[in-house]
């Protein structure tokens, strides 16, 4: 069939360069193609309004800049999906306003599974950290894991610590949220949302600490987006003759779909947002709670299984209006 013949429609997109190459990839821009989708690059700094026609717009870029451009967009063609909408990914830039989103949903899952956040404290004061005070709270207890309180993309907001005790935390800057570290058998599922499409994938995470090391081990310990690093095989191989046991992903039981469905949903819906992904692990001691670490906005989606299908579909349901955007 021609494509010429049959009506075609624009997704413009606005992204970083790193994204841009790992996100816009031939097989992507061919298969919405096909579709009769054609995806074209945006100048951020320009008026988005002398671009061309757009029937939607993806976006994943914080500057002042590219806000009021997309702020004016809005205002003068309404209808026009934006994805998605700058005040709304907002949310995602802090790691409290974050995982509050977790603690406000008010759903319950049918199938006896529970899910929540792990202990949490944001300390904005340099003396907590340098020993002034009693840095955790009451309930909150070693070990914790150091996370940036912003989560803005940059470098440095992925630089995390395990911190053991009090000494540890003097490496620390504030503002800085600690989190309480939960054992999880090292592996980590993520959740990836396209829509109302739901993908589960596994990947490897910090191995569990045992009581005895939590009675020896000091100071503290640097990481950085472990899962990235161990998402390819040299490194699992290398995993696992360091640790002389079969830590394959592969044995790990997924969670239940029809939960994370339903946790996706509820999330979508309060956030009002359409591409994300949220990191879960399983309580090492109660297999039935779960835990929301981590919420991204317009993640890696490359290296979700189908993905040139899937973001191909949610295109067509935004630029047709055959669903509405959230
Ligand atoms: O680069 P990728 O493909 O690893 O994607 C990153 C994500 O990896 P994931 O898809 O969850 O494995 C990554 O997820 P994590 O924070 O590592 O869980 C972030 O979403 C990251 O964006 P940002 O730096 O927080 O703005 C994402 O980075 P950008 O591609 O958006 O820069
Ligand atoms: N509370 C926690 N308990 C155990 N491991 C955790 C916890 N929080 C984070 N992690 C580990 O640290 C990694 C990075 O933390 P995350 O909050 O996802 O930051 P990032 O935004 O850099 O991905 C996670 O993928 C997981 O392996
Ligand atoms: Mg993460
Ligand atoms: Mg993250």
């Amino acid at each position: 069939m021609a494509d010429s013949i049959k009506e075609r429609y624009t997704v413009g997109y606005a992204l970083a360069a790193k994204k841009q190459h790992s996100f816009i990839q031939p097989s992507l821009i061919e298969h919405s193609r096909r579709r009769g989708i054609d995806l074209i690059k945006l100048d951020p700094a320009k008026p988005l309004s002398e671009q061309g026609r757009l029937d939607c717009v993806i976006h994943k870029l914080y500057d002042a800049v590219w806000k009021e451009n997309l702020v004016a967009f809005r205002d003068k063609f309404p209808f026009v999906p934006v994805v998605d909408s700058p005040e709304a990914i907002e949310r995602l830039h802090n790691r409290v306003s974050m995982l509050e989103v977790i603690t406000q949903l008010t759903f319950s899952v049918s199938d006896g599974e529970r899910f929540g956040v792990p202990k949490q404290v944001v300390v904005m004061d340099e003396s907590v950290l340098s020993g002034g005070g009693a840095a955790l709270g009451e309930e909150l207890k070693f070990p914790v894991i150091a996370k940036p309180l912003d989560a803005d993309g940059s470098a440095r907001s992925h630089k995390m610590f395990l911190i053991y005790d009090q000494e540890g935390m003097k490496i620390l800057k504030a503002p800085i949220v600690l989190q309480e570290f939960v054992n999880h058998g090292g592996v980590i599922f993520k959740v990836y949302v396209v829509g109302d499409y739901v993908k589960c994938v596994k990947r490897r995470s910090l191995p569990d600490i045992s009581e005895e090391k939590i009675g020896t081990a000091r100071g503290s310990l640097p990481f950085s987006q472990i899962s990235n690093l161990t998402a390819n095989c040299a490194q699992e191989e290398k995993n696992r003759e360091e640790y002389g046991e079969d830590r394959s992903l592969e044995k790990v039981e997924m969670p239940p779909t029809s939960f994370l469905e339903e946790l996706a949903k509820a999330m979508r819906e309060s956030m009002g947002l359409n591409l994300f992904n949220f990191d879960v692990i399983r309580d090492a001691r109660d297999a039935s709670r779960y835990l929301v670490i981590d919420i991204n906005y317009f993640p890696g989606y490359a290296k979700m299984p189908s993905y040139e299908p899937v973001l191909t579909e949610f295109f067509w349901d935004m630029v047709t209006k055959k669903k509405s955007h959230v």
